[in-house]
C-alpha cells in the first residue's frame, strides 16, 4: 500500500531544544520518530550542534525565542503537530528570582498551551518533574513510591511550586477544544533527577573532586535513596510518550508518569561515583564525615552570604537548606505505568546509561567545554 510510504509527515516543536534534556530528546526524535517532517527547536539560546542536524534528511528548523513571550510560542507551535515543552528555569540555587522562575516556568507553558489551542496543536508532552510532588518540606521519605502513592506534597521553594502549578495547567488542559474543533491531548512527564552526557552538576562535582586532589568527602547517610534516570531514557520516553499521545488520547490524556529505568536505588553521592570513581576519583568516609548540624549551619552560612553578597556578584553554591534537604531526603520511584500506558521500555541499560556517561566525564569532564 502506498500508506505507509506516503504516511503523513509530522512537524515537531520541542522548547528548551539546547538543553541538557532537550538536546536528548532533539536527538532521539532524528533518530527514532519514523514520522518526523520537520523539527522545529526553539530555545532562548541555540546551540551551534544544531547545524550538524540541518544536512540531514528531517527538515530541522532553529528558532531563537522566549516562552514568556506568548507571540513567539504561537508562531512556533502554529502548524506544528506535537509540541514537547522541556524549557524551563532549573534554579534551585537561587541564582534566578522567583519571580523569573514563575515567569518563564509557569507564564511560559501557560503560553505553550494557548499556543496549542489557538493554532490547533493536538498533541502536547510536558516535562514536569519529580519535586512536583516531593521531597516536600517535612521530610517525610517518598520510597520506592509510585503516582498513585499518597504523599503530602507541600512545597516552598519557587522551583518546585512553579513545575506543579505549570504542570496543573498542562492537566487541566486536557480535553479543550483546540482551533478546528477537535480536543487538546496532553500528558506530564516527572523525572526523577536526570544524569547523563551533558550534566553540568555531575561535571562541577568531578572538578570540585579534581581540585580537592581526587576525593570527594561523605556528606550523606549512604541509605538515604535518591532517584536517578538515565537522559537517554527519559528523552525516549518524550519521543514514545509524544507518539503515543494520538493513538491512546483516551488512556495517556491527562495522566502523569514518572521517568524510570534500571538505574539502582542509592544515596546522591554514592550514584555520582558510579562515574566519578572510574574516572579517579574516591568518595573518603563510609559515614558522613560532617555532622548534620555543620552542614545545616553551613546552608544557612551560604544563604546569608548570597544575600549579603548579591549586590556585588552572584554567590550560588550548590549548598543551601534546599538542596540539602532534596540530596538528604529519601524519594525513589518504582512503577510501570508508562509501560502499560503507553508500552515504554528504557531504551539503555544500565551498565549502557553508566559507560556512556564515564566516557562523556572523562572526556569533557576536566575541560572548559
Ligand atoms: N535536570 C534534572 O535533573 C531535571 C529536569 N527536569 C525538567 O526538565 C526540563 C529540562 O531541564 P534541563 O535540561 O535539566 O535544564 P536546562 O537548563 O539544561 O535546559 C532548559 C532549557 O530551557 C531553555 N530556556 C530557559 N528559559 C527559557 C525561555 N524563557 N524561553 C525559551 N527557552 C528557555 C534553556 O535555554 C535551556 O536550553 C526542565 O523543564 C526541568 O524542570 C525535571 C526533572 C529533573
Ligand atoms: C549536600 C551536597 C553534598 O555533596 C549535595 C548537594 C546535591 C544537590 C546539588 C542535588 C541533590 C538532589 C538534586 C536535585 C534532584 O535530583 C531533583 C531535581 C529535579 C529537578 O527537576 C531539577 C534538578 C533537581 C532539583 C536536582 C538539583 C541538584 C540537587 C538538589
Amino acid at each position: 500500500m502506498a500508506d505507509s510510504a506516503q504516511a503523513q509527515k509530522l512537524v515537531y516543536l520541542v522548547t528548551g531544544g539546547c538543553g541538557f534534556l532537550g538536546e536528548h530528546v532533539v536527538r532521539m526524535l532524528l533518530q527514532r520518530e519514523p514520522r518526523l517532517g520537520e523539527l522545529r527547536v526553539f530555545d532562548l539560546h541555540l546551540g551551534p550542534w544544531l547545524e550538524e542536524l540541518k544536512t540531514g534528511p528531517v527538515r530541522v528548523t532553529a528558532i531563537q525565542g522566549d516562552v514568556t513571550q506568548a507571540h513567539e510560542v504561537a508562531a512556533a507551535v502554529a502548524g506544528a503537530h506535537v509540541v514537547i515543552h522541556t524549557a524551563g528555569l532549573v534554579d534551585v540555587f537561587g541564582r534566578a528570582s522567583p519571580k523569573t522562575i514563575h515567569e518563564v516556568n509557569v507564564q511560559g507553558t501557560r503560553n505553550v498551551i494557548e499556543a496549542c489551542v489557538q493554532t490547533g496543536t493536538r498533541f502536547l508532552v510536558y516535562t514536569s518533574s519529580m519535586e512536583v510532588v516531593g521531597p516536600n518540606t517535612k521530610g517525610h521519605p517518598f520510597y520506592r513510591g509510585n503516582e498513585d502513592t499518597p504523599y503530602e506534597a507541600v512545597h516552598r521553594h519557587p522551583y518546585p511550586c512553579s513545575k506543579a502549578l505549570a504542570e496543573w495547567l498542562v492537566l487541566e488542559a486536557n480535553g479543550r477544544e483546540v482551533c478546528g474543533g477537535l480536543p487538546l491531548v496532553t500528558c506530564a512527564l516527572r523525572p526523577t533527577g536526570i544524569y547523563g552526557e551533558g550534566h553540568q552538576i555531575m561535571r562541577d562535582f568531578y572538578r570540585q573532586g579534581l581540585r580537592l586532589g581526587g576525593r570527594l568527602f561523605r556528606a550523606i547517610p549512604a541509605s538515604v535513596e535518591h532517584g536517578r534516570v538515565y537522559v537517554g531514557n527519559v528523552a525516549w520516553m518524550h519521543v514514545l510518550a509524544a507518539r503515543e499521545l494520538e493513538r491512546r488520547a483516551a488512556r495517556m490524556g491527562g495522566q502523569v508518569y514518572f521517568c524510570y529505568d534500571g538505574s539502582p536505588y542509592k544515596s546522591y553521592e554514592d550514584f555520582n561515583m558510579e562515574f566519578l570513581g572510574p574516572c579517579g576519583l574516591r568518595l573518603v568516609g563510609t559515614r558522613p564525615l560532617v555532622p548534620y548540624w555543620l552542614l545545616v549551619f553551613l546552608a544557612a552560612l551560604n544563604v546569608l552570604l548570597q544575600w549579603l553578597l548579591r549586590p556585588l556578584l552572584l554567590y550560588a553554591p550548590l549548598l543551601n537548606p534546599y538542596t540539602l534537604a532534596m540530596a538528604n531526603t529519601t524519594f525513589t520511584v518504582s512503577t510501570d505505568k508508562a509501560q502499560r500506558h503507553f508500552g515504554y521500555e528504557p531504551l539503555f541499560s544500565w551498565e549502557d546509561s553508566r559507560t556512556r556517561t564515564i566516557l562523556w566525564v572523562q572526556a569533557t569532564g576536566g575541560s572548559a567545554q
